[in-house]
């Protein structure tokens, strides 16, 4: 848990966390619908420029008590893991998503989602780091479940269809083999016909101070 200076225990107890914590996901939300209509937008450039001097007041605001770095890995209150910060799956973090990972009793993982306009590559199209950032991570969570948490040493990917966004899709991956730290993993993002559009091997090295759930 991150505490600010001059925050109060009764503040930082939990129930008020996890109050705070969805206050930041809603922030987080927003934020989300706020980049896709910057990219979007075809308003007057009188408009655009109020809009701007709002945006920066609304940043000041946000930045007068900063964070050193994003919030990180932790066990949330139904002690499933959860990564507020993270570019993937983080619910604080416009960026991401965010990707929720479910996983299976056969200890493979599934998501389901949708790209945003803001994830545009090629007109009409997402960005292919895009959906490889999606596979990497992804790809990471298999190997996690499947009882080898590592860091990505490779990861290869073939494009094989253009990825729409705005379109429900489904992506997948499971642990296929691992060899002393090392994993491999196999994953794809389909369409909901099964469709493979891009598909995805890596390979996982669990650094040699970790424990089989992570740093310690
Ligand atoms: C439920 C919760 C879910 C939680 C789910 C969370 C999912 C998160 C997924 C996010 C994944 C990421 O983006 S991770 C971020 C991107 N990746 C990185 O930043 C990794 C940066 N690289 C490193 O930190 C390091 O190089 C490591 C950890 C990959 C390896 O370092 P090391 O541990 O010192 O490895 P080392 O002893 O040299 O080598 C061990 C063996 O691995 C091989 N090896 C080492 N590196 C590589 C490599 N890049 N590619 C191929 N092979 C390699 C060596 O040849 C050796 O093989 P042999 O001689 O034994 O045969």
């Amino acid at each position: 848990m991150f505490y600010y200076g001059g925050m109060t225990p009764d503040l930082a107890s939990a129930g008020n966390a996890e109050a705070r914590q969805a206050a930041l996901a809603t922030l987080g939300g927003q934020t989300r619908e706020l980049i896709d209509a910057v990219v979007l937008t075809d308003v007057p450039e009188d408009e655009i420029t109020a809009v701007t001097a709002e945006l920066a007041a609304l940043t000041g605001r946000l930045r007068t008590l900063q964070r050193t770095a994003p919030q990180s890995f932790e066990a949330g209150p139904d002690g499933v893991p959860r990564h507020p910060g993270n570019a993937v799956i983080g619910s604080a973090n416009p960026h991401a998503l965010p990707l929720i990972v479910e996983s299976t009793p056969e200890r493979t993982v599934r998501a389901e989602l949708a790209f945003r306009p803001s994830h545009e590559g090629p007109p009409g199209w997402v960005h292919g780091g895009v959906s490889a950032m999606i596979l990497d991570h992804l790809l990471g969570h298999a190997a996690a479940v499947a009882g080898s948490p590592g860091m990505t040493g490779t990861l290869s990917v073939r494009y094989r269809r253009p990825v729409p966004y705005g379109e429900p899709l489904l992506a997948t991956a499971e642990h296929t083999r691992s060899e002393g730290r090392k994993t491999w993993v196999e994953g794809r993002i389909a369409l909901p016909d099964g469709t493979v559009l891009v598909e995805a091997t890596g390979l996982f090295i669990t650094p040699s101070g970790w424990g089989r759930s992570g740093p310690e």
